[in-house]
């Protein structure tokens, strides 16, 4: 059966996966990886805009559940298949097979990744890119493109992180051992050794972990799609020699705008276009290095390949030089330079609701975790999609979290009263109303520390109306820029800062809202956002096998 109305209009594409455990040698240390039909990271998969996506996904994790998450895909018309566990359908068992099935509405980079437990920092994740339909062109001329995945990568398996989490004493999971590119990266060792002195050249001969190449012909505008799925690290990347211009940002067209390099957070993506017009007799580095926090992780190189050179001619040139970690000026002056491409729809000129959500790190009964508006997110056995769709039937009674926090809240300081609790944070949004968020960053539980958070929103897309430091006030709402904010899904908190957003809640379903950074969102970072939940028809039963909508279903009350 066709979950999608008949408005589809492009090709049906079907992939299978099948999850599971294998051993795997992302930075040429072999460790166990959550992989998709035996390969890390998962296929990339590519359609048009139109298309209809249906993914068999298959548990073969031996004793957990799993789901997948299109990331930057709304899902409208079927919020079933976003791929939250515990929040649009029940975790997938062992064994079992479930299928998404969801249309692609709109061109971009995207991707995929596991959205339970902390699995996508066990490697769950894979490229999803979206084509223009067919006769439909881009906004501006490539003549090829390549693809760069980024993530961070621990040899700490995820089941010692979380424990390490929800431990007194807390133990953090530190600093990555390695950022990856499209799944590989270099422990202790760098590719650049014969320029760095002080490091250790690769020896070792994997393919599984053998450097990125990115093959160019000479004279020639390239499209580099970059996004990044860290678990914690927001990055820098830069082009030994070349800039880079920005066109495209989370799936949406934005001004070109052109940098020697880009920052690019947990849950964001970018496609920059470059051109090969330097020296063709050399090869060039491809650098990201940490941004936001002590960088304890060596810088990852890939290779732009410049035709006829051999692949493996390392570049003589030293490393980009890019902006020391804490330099937040510098990637404030990025973030704010994306702006909407010209044409982008502007945002309604008023909202009809204001929800202020402050981030502070907190405890609970002596655990640290993170809050919002003094709630730790947890999550239910019982779908919230389930529980919110059938609620009458299965004696669902929602809490209801604030829309603001105390005015006299000092972001700058450690909380005077670090307690808080932990609940569901749903915010029931009216029907295609429009709805601001004020995010609002504050001092951690240690002095004079305030960190870096990319919120992500699923089944929307939303404007970005306004950033600045220190504490929002309610005057700077006759500052924010209705012009030409950009439209995007993630967007970053800056150490005391906050950031606005603005979006229509026109997309039936239960979406979560929550900080990107993996340990974040599982010590309780997020709020789940609903709307519309009676216009939504069937879900399919699969969806739902689990807690009180298994019970509803077994005792086959009609819904
Ligand atoms: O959530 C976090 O915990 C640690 C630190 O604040 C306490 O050890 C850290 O750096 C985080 O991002």
């Amino acid at each position: 059966a066709s979950f999608i109305d008949g408005s589809a209009t492009g090709k049906v594409r079907n992939y299978r996966f099948e999850v599971g455990y294998i051993y795997w040698s992302p930075d040429c240390a072999e460790k166990m990886v959550i992989g998709i039909n035996g390969r890390f990271p998962g296929p990339t998969i590519r359609a048009k805009a139109g298309d209809t996506l249906v993914v068999e996904v298959k548990n073969s994790l031996p004793t957990e559940g799993v789901v997948i998450h299109w990331h930057g895909i709304r899902q409208f018309g079927t919020p079933w298949a976003d791929g939250t566990a515990s929040i649009s359908q029940c975790a997938i068992n062992p064994d079992q097979t479930f299928v998404y099935r969801f249309q692609l509405d709109k061109a971009g980079t995207y991707f995929y990744h596991g959205h339970y437990g902390m699995q996508r920092a066990a490697g769950l994740y894979g490229s999803l890119i979206v084509d223009k339909a067919d006769g439909e062109e881009e906004p501006f001329h490539y003549d090829g493109e390549h693809n760069l995945l980024l993530s961070d990568w621990w040899h700490e398996s995820v089941y010692a992180q979380m424990l390490g989490l929800s431990s007194i004493p807390f133990r953090w999971v530190g600093e990555p051992q390695t950022i990856l590119i499209n799944g590989r990266g270099k422990y202790k060792c760098s590719l650049a050794a014969h320029l760095l002195g002080d490091s250790f050249s690769c020896r070792i001969r994997n393919s599984q972990c053998s450097p990125v190449v990115l093959r160019v012909l000479p004279n020639k505008t390239y499209r580099l799609r970059i996004a990044s799925t860290t678990s914690l690290s927001s990055l820098n990347l830069a082009i030994g020699n070349h800039s880079m211009t920005v066109v495209e940002a989370d799936g949406n067209y934005v001004e070109p705008v052109t940098v020697s390099d880009i920052d690019i957070y947990s849950g964001e993506s970018y496609s920059v276009l470059i051109t090969t017009d330097k020296n063709s007799s050399s090869n060039y580095w491809i650098s990201i290095g940490v941004r936001g926090r002590v960088p304890k992780t060596q810088t990852a190189l890939a290779i732009l390949n410049y035709h006829p050179n051999s692949p493996s001619k390392l570049p003589s040139q030293m490393l980009p030089i890019t902006p020391k970690w804490d330099d937040y000026s510098y990637s404030k002056s990025f973030t704010y330079k994306i702006l909407a491409m010209h044409g982008t729809p502007r945002p309604p000129t008023k909202s009809d609701r204001q929800i202020a959500l402050l981030n502070t790190q907190t405890k609970i009964d002596g655990y640290i975790k993170w809050s919002i508006n003094n709630i730790s997110l947890v999550l239910p056995s019982t779908p919230h999609l389930g529980s919110m769709r059938y609620g009458s039937k299965i004696g669902f009674d929602s809490e209801k979290p604030l829309d603001k926090f105390p005015d006299d809240y000092d972001v700058m300081q450690p909380p005077v009263n670090p307690n808080s609790r932990k609940g569901s944070n749903i915010y029931k949004l009216e029907f295609n109303s429009t709805v601001d968020i004020i995010l609002q960053n504050a001092n951690t539980l240690s002095g004079n520390v305030s960190e870096i958070h990319p919120w992500h929103l699923h089944g929307h897309d939303f404007w970005v109306i306004g950033y600045g430091d220190g504490k929002f006030k309610a005057t700077q709402v006759t500052k924010f820029n209705l012009r030409n904010p950009p439209l995007r899904n993630t967007v970053v908190i800056f150490p005391y800062g906050w950031a606005a957003i603005r979006f229509i809640a026109n997309n039936p379903g239960v979406w979560a809202f929550h900080c990107h950074i993996e340990p974040h969102l599982h010590l309780g970072m997020g709020t789940i956002l609903s709307e519309g939940v009676d216009l939504i028809r069937k879900i399919p039963n699969e969806a739902m096998a689990c807690g009180s909508t298994a019970q509803m279903l077994m005792n086959n009350k009609p819904h």
